[in-house]
This record gives C-alpha cells, sequence and structure tokens, in this order.
C-alpha cells in the first residue's frame, strides 16, 4: 500500500475500533456506509486490510507484546496490530509508520503516544515476515475456544483455527452443470458437487454471472438441500431463506418454492439472485412463527444461530461477540424446529441446519427435538449423498460439518444438519 493509502488504513482502524470495541459486526458498519467515503479501490483496500488484522489478531499481539510494557489504549493498539499486518505482508516500513503513527497522533488522546508507535513498529519492521511466520497460529478467543474444545477436543481446535487463518475459497453452486462451470471458470468440482476457486477476484467478472449459470455458496452450505434428493413438483418452504443459496437450489431442483425471512433487506437480495439465475420463487417477508401455512413435503429450517461456523469468511464474530446472544438463539432453535414440523404435511421432511460449531445448536437441537416428538424419526438413509464421510455422520442420526476437514481441499464451513420425518399420523 503506497503513502497514499491513509485513507484505507483509517477506515480499517475505524472498522477495528467499531468491531473490537463496540461489537458491531464487519456486514453491519459495511451495510451502515463505512465505506462510503474512500474511492473504489480503497474500499477493498480497507475492508481488505481490517479482514486480515482480525485474522491475525492473536498473532499480532504476541508479536507486539515483547515490546509493549503495558497494553495500550485501544486506538493504539488497533493502529500496532494493522501496523503489524502490513509490515509482515513486506509493505514498505516507512509509509507504514508514519501512517499508523498519524493516526494515533490525530486521537488527543493518544497523542503522546506517537513516539511509542514509531519505535513499536520499527521493531517491528525489523522482524518483518519471518518474525511473523515462525509465530504459532492465532488462537481463537478464549470464551469461544473453550466450548469449542470441550465438544471437539484440542487437536480439531488446532485445525479449525488453522482453517480460520487461511480464510476461504470461493465456492459456486452451478445451476445444471458443474462440471462446465468448473471448466469457464478454472475451478474444480468437489467431491459434493460444488465448484472450488483458489484464486479470488471480482464474483461478478467471472464467467457465467451475468448468465446466471451459478451463484456462490459454502459447500457445506450446499449439503442440506441436497439431502433432500430429488425436489421435483414437491412443495418446499424455505422458512429462513435469505441472502437465498439454499432457495436457488431447491428452485433448480424443480420444487415449488415458498421462501420466508422476517428481514425485507434480506428478502430482497433473494428476489435478485433468483432473477439473475432466472429461476423462481414465492417470497414472503414474515416471521417465521406468522407463517401458518401448512402441508409442505419438505421445510428446510436454516435457522439463526451464532454463525460459528463461518469465521473462515467473518473473523470479526469472534471479537465482535462473546456469546451472550446465543442462549436466546439456542431457546428460539427449539420453538422453531417445533413451529417447522407443524407446517409439514403427515410423513413430510423437516430439513433442520445452522452454520454453528456448537452442539447445542446442532446435535442437542435434534436429540431434544427427539426426545420431545417420540413419533418423530431420524432419517440417516437420507445423509448417504455423494462426497460425505463416514465419519462426518453423528450419533443421534445428523451430520456435523467441520472447517478442519477437507485440509487439503481448502476446508469447509461449519456446519450442522439432519432430516427428521413427521409421522404420517401428524402431532403438531
Ligand atoms: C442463516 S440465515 C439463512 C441463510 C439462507 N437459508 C441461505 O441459504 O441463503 C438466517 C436468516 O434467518 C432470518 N431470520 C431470523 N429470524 C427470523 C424469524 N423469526 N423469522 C424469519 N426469518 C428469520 C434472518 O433474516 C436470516 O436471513
Amino acid at each position: 500500500m503506497k503513502q497514499t493509502g491513509l485513507p484505507a488504513r483509517r477506515t480499517a482502524h475505524h472498522l477495528l475500533m467499531e468491531i473490537t470495541g463496540a461489537g458491531r459486526l464487519m456486514h453491519e458498519l459495511i451495510a451502515g456506509g463505512a465505506l462510503t467515503q474512500l474511492a473504489n479501490e480503497d474500499r477493498a483496500r480497507a475492508q481488505r486490510l481490517a479482514t486480515e488484522a482480525l485474522r491475525g489478531l492473536d498473532r499480532a499481539d504476541r508479536m507486539l507484546k515483547p515490546y509493549l510494557k503495558k497494553t495500550p489504549p485501544d486506538h493504539v493498539m488497533n493502529a500496532l496490530r494493522l501496523g503489524v499486518i502490513e509490515l509482515c505482508s513486506g509493505e514498505a516500513a516507512h509509509g507504514v509508520v508514519n501512517a499508523y503513527v498519524e493516526i494515533v497522533g490525530r486521537n488527543k488522546r493518544t497523542q503522546a503516544m506517537k513516539g511509542l508507535t514509531n519505535a513499536v513498529l520499527r521493531k517491528i519492521a525489523d522482524e518483518g515476515q519471518a518474525g511473523w511466520e515462525k509465530r504459532a497460529v492465532p488462537l481463537t478467543p478464549g470464551w469461544l475456544r473453550q466450548p469449542l474444545v470441550a465438544a471437539w477436543g484440542r487437536a480439531a481446535v488446532a485445525g479449525m483455527e488453522a482453517a480460520h487463518f487461511a480464510g476461504a475459497p470461493l465456492d459456486l453452486t452451478a445451476k445444471t452443470d458443474p462440471d462446465a462451470v468448473a471448466k469457464a471458470t478454472g475451478g474444480t468440482v468437489l467431491p459434493t458437487g460444488s465448484v472450488r476457486l483458489m484464486a479470488q477476484g471480482q464474483v461478478s467478472a467471472l464467467p457465467g454471472y451475468e448468465t446466471g449459470d451459478w451463484w456462490v455458496q459454502d459447500a457445506a452450505a450446499a449439503i442440506p438441500v441436497k439431502v433432500l434428493g430429488d425436489v421435483t413438483g414437491l412443495k418446499v418452504l424455505d422458512l429462513c431463506a435469505a441472502p437465498g443459496g439454499k432457495a436457488l437450489q431447491l428452485a433448480a431442483g424443480g420444487a415449488d418454492v415458498t421462501a420466508v425471512d422476517m428481514s425485507a433487506r434480506r428478502m430482497a437480495r433473494v428476489s435478485e439472485n433468483l432473477a439473475r439465475v432466472g429461476l423462481t420463487a414465492q417470497t414472503h417477508v414474515s416471521d417465521a412463527f406468522a407463517f401458518e401455512t401448512t402441508g409442505f413435503d419438505a421445510v428446510l429450517l436454516d435457522a439463526p444461530c451464532s454463525a460459528t461456523g463461518t469465521i473462515r469468511r467473518h473473523p470479526d464474530l469472534p471479537y465482535a461477540k462473546d456469546g451472550s446472544e446465543f442462549g436466546a438463539l439456542i431457546a428460539q432453535q427449539e420453538v422453531m424446529i417445533d413451529h417447522a414440523l407443524g407446517l409439514l404435511k403427515p410423513g413430510g421432511r423437516l430439513v433442520f441446519c445452522t452454520c454453528s460449531l456448537l452442539p447445542d445448536e446442532g446435535e442437542v437441537q435434534v436429540e431434544e427435538a427427539l426426545a420431545r416428538h417420540p413419533d418423530l424419526r431420524v432419517d440417516r438413509d437420507a445423509l448417504n449423498i455423494p462426497g460425505i464421510a463416514p465419519e462426518w455422520l453423528t450419533e443421534e442420526g445428523g451430520l456435523r460439518l467441520r472447517p478442519d476437514y477437507w485440509p487439503d481441499l481448502g476446508g469447509m464451513d461449519g456446519f450442522y444438519l439432519a432430516v427428521l420425518t413427521k409421522p404420517p399420523s401428524a402431532f403438531h
């Protein structure tokens, strides 16, 4: 980044301050206009810089520690973190140090720490990339690391942290033909049928975007629809549908799709996505609990959750959140499952899924649903689809997907899913 990169750096610093200090998520800040004052090129730069700083935050802090007698105020700490990220990715030291000294100096309360910022960043510049690379993979913040270790063990969590640090490749779901999409985009077809591109670029510039041949969807997120098998002609309700990746899959499979989401803004994206790929669905902006049409052959419930399975792409999450909101989400998932079951016709199937790494939002929800409804059946056979490893199947009959799976292929999002079959003589 050139010396002229100050606006992008100041915005990256602002993003870090809001995420680590005010608990705001990156996508909320961007939707709220955090990047609008920047030129196009600087927008991408600011977002990339903040994302890289969050991904490497624990390592940056460990690199800074020997040079700090005590932790400075957040304004300074975040400037130092961004400085570390830039210096250790090979940016010219002079420009980086000057920029962050200026950012620290512009704040009256931290003005006096310009000298410290200058001195520390010069030492980091001396360590350079070699100093960065010799440090361990960044650890997940303790509030989340603890339950993950309890659920999956230390080795698995280390694998997840390596995946979070590596970030995510770009996965596409083909409307009809994965091989043709792979050929056109230079990607490869994964064992579960998604197309993976290792090189990142502008999505809308990829072949097939304009013609709607595919949509962006993580390989793990594409699996919940696949376990429904052939959906041709089935009446399927997508109860929490936005931005619509799964609704598009269902429509592409020939289902008669009803898509519900309580967010009008996010539902507009479902409509845009449907239009781009030339598919149709009935869309309703509604709270799932207020939607009472019954008689569906299948309901897909991609329930609101902690989203801890998406940290590869959203490294802001462990720093913006502290787990305090998760209890309410877990309680809501339970009642949503029961509401969704009530909308199925007798014998209908519910796919329950969450992009979470926490068993309370997956395995435990299904165990408890089976206990609440003794006639409910879990359909293990449905999970027998291409690309699923037997060790991903869980005791209660669901499927656990984790970021540390497929390490040689580039990982996958964390996800949980299970197929529940309502008995022919229905309960409510
Ligand atoms: C995990 S996202 C769904 C992703 C979507 N299924 C896809 O594949 O693109 C969860 C969605 O649930 C919606 N949501 C949250 N609470 C809801 C409620 N009570 N009723 C309906 N939608 C809700 C959110 O607006 C959000 O779009």
